[in-house]
């Protein structure tokens, strides 16, 4: 009798652990969940292949291979935060921009910032961004042209929204290049045969 009321305090206790885990754990869920879940389930569906290919082990029994992410769905991006990254991106690219760029680096970067124009996923962005090219055409001649003109037209969309300019002459303090080993960052054509038929 004894035997048993302690098994089943013992029980209880377990019980409450895993509940507190569980709580913690859909704590947390919910928690990156934005906006507030429905009652939906949101689907991440793997293609049958795709799943072999990734996972050769994985068993391929059933005729769909579904992940259920109970009520969670992507948080919306903010427009200040693409920004940034955005913008993290391209100061990143000036940095590593080569001082002889050849014709092939010169033509990518003046139809990366015109897709730019076209397709960045804001609108309002966009749009100005169109016209900031049309009064600034891309310099592209060396790493100091480029970074120069991209700090120059950060800075013509930073007054537009009354935010600080940005100091130019400390752009290259600011922006480094992306921190890798064995230079295996380096922007393709600096290395290679590219730079022979500049
Ligand atoms: C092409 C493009 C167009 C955009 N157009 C719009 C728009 O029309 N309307 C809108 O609301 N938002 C727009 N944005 C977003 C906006 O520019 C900011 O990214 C956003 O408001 C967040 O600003 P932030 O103050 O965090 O710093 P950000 O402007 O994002 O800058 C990030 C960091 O870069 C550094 N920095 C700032 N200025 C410079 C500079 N001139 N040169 C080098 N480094 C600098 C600073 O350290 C700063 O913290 C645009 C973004 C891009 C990439």
């Amino acid at each position: 009798m004894g035997e048993h009321n302690s098994l089943q305090s013992l029980l209880q206790n377990f019980e409450k652990v895993t509940n507190c885990i569980q709580n913690h754990f859909s704590n947390l869920i919910n928690h990156r969940s934005l906006p507030p879940p429905t009652n939906e389930k949101s689907l991440l569906s793997l293609s049958p292949s795709l799943k072999t290919q990734n996972n050769p082990s994985s068993s391929t029994s059933g005729s769909t291979h579904q992940i259920l992410i109970k009520g969670t769905s992507a948080a919306p991006v903010a427009k200040e935060e693409l920004g940034r990254a955005t913008w993290t991106f391209l100061h990143t690219l000036a940095a590593q921009y080569p001082e002889n760029p050849t014709r092939q680096q010169k033509r990518d970067v003046k139809e990366l910032m015109a897709i730019l124009s076209r397709m960045y996923p804001c609108k309002e962005c966009s749009d100005h961004f169109k016209e900031v090219l049309r009064a600034n055409p891309v310099q592209t001649g060396s790493h100091d042209e480029f970074s120069q003109w991209l700090c120059h037209v950060h800075n013509v969309v930073n007054r537009s929204l009354g935010k600080l300019v940005f100091p130019c002459e400390r752009v290259d303090a600011r922006w480094g290049k992306l921190e890798c080993e064995q230079r295996t960052c380096d922007l393709q054509g600096t290395t290679n045969f590219g730079d022979i038929f500049k």
